[in-house]
């Protein structure tokens, strides 16, 4: 996927393609704004006082409880960003903003937004140290359980729009009856699993501070005993033997390093059941001599600032696999998620 600037007319497509538009300059003042103004809005409650009949830029200021004048400029960001229409002195939410954003839609990422502008967005501050040590923040050792709320939350809000997905792709075998969601947290993956597959069960092992605060978020999907929470860590832990018709690695892998990696690879390979898979889900990192690939070169960077790690290429993962005696088995890509695959291995028979 890319970010593109469009021209709204001949004059402006013809400067672009002049290269006489200082496009570095779009990146380092106007993208920064946007992201935040996007953060801010969400998180100030701004679209759902909006759906909820507020249409004037003082009205909808009151609501949030903001400043008359600073919303106005934000709301003018928004509707630049079609995020908002405004048409007859009145504001209103678009259809993506709708699906996307609002709090009572199933497609929500506003607790992903949530995370990003209190949690996330002072991280960036950090990005020359990363630059300049190759040192990133390691959040799982520090987190409070504040963080760890707004953690499993927005992780619960990026996952829902890829866990059916995930489930409709799986290439597994219709008596499949165990499964294991390391790192999974929420469950989503898990849960729409066990929804397609009706004879599986599956345990989420994850650290105790994520369990303690994703607990009501798996609760509500009302699965029971079918989904378990389990604490752990799996880089410490051992797996029991031949125990499992599937494991998942859903963005886990770009928290470790390749030895990490390597060991837990190894540790999955002994846990499944012959003829068992394993899939890595992730972003790919892309290969610089490939089209370049906006969303997984840009969640590389962030996974060094953030672990110390970042995305792995198709190749390096099934590296892992072999070393483990996995067969790499199927790569599968997301319709609606640019750069994101299931690579999947199988053990033998
Ligand atoms: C980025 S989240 C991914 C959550 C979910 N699998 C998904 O795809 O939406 C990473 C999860 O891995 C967990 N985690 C990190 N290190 C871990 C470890 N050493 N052992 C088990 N879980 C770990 C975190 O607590 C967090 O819930």
């Amino acid at each position: 996927m890319q970010l593109r600037v469009f021209p709204d007319n001949i004059l402006e497509w013809l400067a672009l393609r002049l290269k006489l538009v200082p496009l570095p300059l779009l990146h380092a003042q106007i993208f920064p704004v946007v992201s935040k103004a996007v953060l801010e809005a969400v998180d100030a409650g701004i679209f759902e006082a909006i759906e909820a009949g507020h249409g004037s830029a003082e009205s909808i200021a009151t609501a949030c409880q903001l400043h008359p004048r600073a919303t106005e400029q934000l709301l003018g960001v928004l509707t630049s960003m079609r995020y908002l229409r405004f048409r007859r002195q009145t504001y209103r939410l678009t259809r993506s903003t709708r699906k996307w954003i609002l709090a009572q839609s199933p497609d929500t990422v506003r607790d992903l937004a949530i995370y990003n502008n209190r949690v996330v967005w002072p991280w960036l501050d950090q990005m020359g140290h990363y630059l300049r040590t190759g040192q990133g923040i390691q959040y799982h050792d520090s987190f409070g359980p504040d963080e760890w709320d707004l953690y499993q939350k927005a992780m619960n809000g990026g996952a829902i729009s890829e866990a059916r997905e995930f489930a409709r792709n799986l290439p597994l075998s219709a008596n499949a009856t165990r499964m294991l969601d390391i790192g999974g947290s929420h469950g989503q993956h898990s849960v729409e699993a066990c929804r397609r597959f009706p004879s599986l069960q599956s345990v989420i092992l994850d650290l105790p501070g994520a369990i303690e605060k994703a607990a009501p978020l798996l609760a509500r999907q009302g699965m029971g005993k079918r989904v378990v929470h389990q604490p752990g860590n799996i880089l410490s832990d051992q797996l029991p033997d031949a125990t499992y018709d599937l494991v998942l690695m859903s963005s886990l892998a770009h928290h470790f390093t390749t030895e990490q990696n390597q060991e837990v690879i190894h540790k999955i390979s002994q846990c499944l059941r012959p003829g068992g898979i394993v899939v890595i889900n992730e972003f790919i990192r892309p290969n610089p001599q490939d089209a370049p690939e906006l969303v997984g070169s840009s969640t590389d960077l962030f996974f060094g600032l953030t672990s110390t790690s970042g995305n792995w290429s198709v190749d390096e993962i099934h590296g892992w696999y072999r070393a483990a005696n996995l067969l790499p088995y199927k790569i599968l890509s997301y319709r609606a998620i640019p750069g994101r695959f299931q690579v999947v291995g199988r053990k033998p028979f």
